[in-house]
């Protein structure tokens, strides 16, 4: 293979070949961060593998340029999509965690039991949509459950964009079913609470390479055990990459009312129809949602949803716009890039 071609297994493309000029590439090689520890960044690159010292705002996935000489990240290109979540840090402080970046499409992983919500998929796929990945909502424990096309009818029900699959991850036909999304170059990435199944798909996708941790969970609750620590990019030698994440128990929003509006057009089109452009779709009269309810048009459980999702996310937003510091992310003295 030459270099080129890794680059491009790897998921280097136009989009980020077009941010750096020829000469710049040259010098500093791209390189995609792998994966991202406390003090340390691990990357790879057409010919070389390495440890770097960890920068701000460095995500799993990014592609960064390397100062070989020097041993460090000059520079994290743009990201075609990127993943965060607000987190609350010390003294109620709202920070932005990165999650992933350059991610194509998200396996949104939940099983067909007690772990089943159609208001957390919806929160994901707002979470994802707003990046601007392609969606996928993946059932597992199809097996274990007598009736898995009643999960497949909600799940299929969210969205007309969100394709649904059903599967039992530690059957070999999962590679299968998945296998349309995970093309040459392509980034996948699982997302989902623990113990639905995502080590197990990530073991299969790679052919059992990967030997993530998969953990038994407790049949009672049917929570999983929290087994996966970090978050890895696996590049495979089938020629895609694969990113497993822990599971996460609380996924806020911030910033992301584009994501609610793609996955609630419906809704977010009635809403213009209000008389009063600051309607809260409560009791105000000559409001179009409750009208829409009452004529049987519109499910006032998914009206309640979209509600909620909208205020968090904009309680959230005001608070981070206020607290954001007029910094760049990009390191300092870094190469200089088209166009800058
Ligand atoms: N019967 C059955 N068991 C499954 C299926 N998917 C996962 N499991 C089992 O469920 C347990 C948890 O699976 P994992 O793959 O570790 O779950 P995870 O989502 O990676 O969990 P975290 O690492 O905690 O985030 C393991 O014992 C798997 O073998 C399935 O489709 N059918
Ligand atoms: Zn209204």
């Amino acid at each position: 293979m030459s270099n080129g071609d890794r680059l491009a297994a790897l998921g280097w493309r136009a989009f980020f070949a077009d941010q750096v000029d020829p000469e710049v590439l040259a010098a500093t090689p791209p390189a995609r961060v792998v994966r991202v520890d406390r003090t340390s960044v691990r990357v790879t690159g057409s010919d070389f593998d390495a440890a770097l010292p960890f920068g701000p705002d460095i995500a799993v996935g990014d592609w960064v340029l390397v100062d070989r000489g020097a041993g460090t990240v000059a520079c994290v290109l743009d990201r075609h999509t990127v993943i965060s979540r607000r987190a609350a840090g010390l003294d109620r402080q709202v920070v932005t965690q990165l999650i992933a970046a350059n991610i194509d499409t998200a396996f949104i992983v939940t099983s067909c039991n007690r772990d089943f919500n159609v208001a957390r998929l919806e929160r994901y796929l707002v979470l994802t949509m707003d990046a601007g990945m392609e969606a996928v909502i993946v059932l597992t424990k199809a097996d274990l459950c007598d009736d898995p096309e009643a999960y497949a009818r909600q799940a299929g029900a969210i969205s007309d964009r969100v394709p649904v699959v059903i599967l039992d991850a530690r059957d070999e036909g999962a590679m299968t079913t998945l296998a349309p999304w995970c093309g040459a170059a392509r980034t996948v990435a699982f997302l989902g609470s623990s113990g639905v199944g995502k080590s197990t798909l990530v073991n299969a996708l790679s052919g059992g390479l990967v030997g993530a941790e998969t953990g038994a969970i407790r049949e009672s609750d049917a929570r999983g055990r929290h087994t996966t620590t970090r978050r890895e990019l696996h590049p495979l030698p089938q020629g895609f990459s694969v990113l497993d994440t822990p599971g996460m128990r609380e996924l806020q929003l911030t910033d992301v009312a584009g994501g609610i509006d793609d996955l609630f057009p419906d809704l977010a089109e009635l809403a213009q129809a209000c008389r009063f452009s600051d309607c809260a779709h409560l009791a105000e009269p000559g409001c179009a949602l409750r009208a829409a309810v009452d004529a049987g048009e519109v499910d006032p459980d998914r009206l309640a949803r979209w509600q909620k999702l909208a205020a968090e996310d904009r309680g959230n937003t005001e608070r981070q716009t206020a607290r954001r510091k007029p910094s760049g992310r990009r390191p300092q003295g870094g190469p200089r890039r088209k166009g800058r």
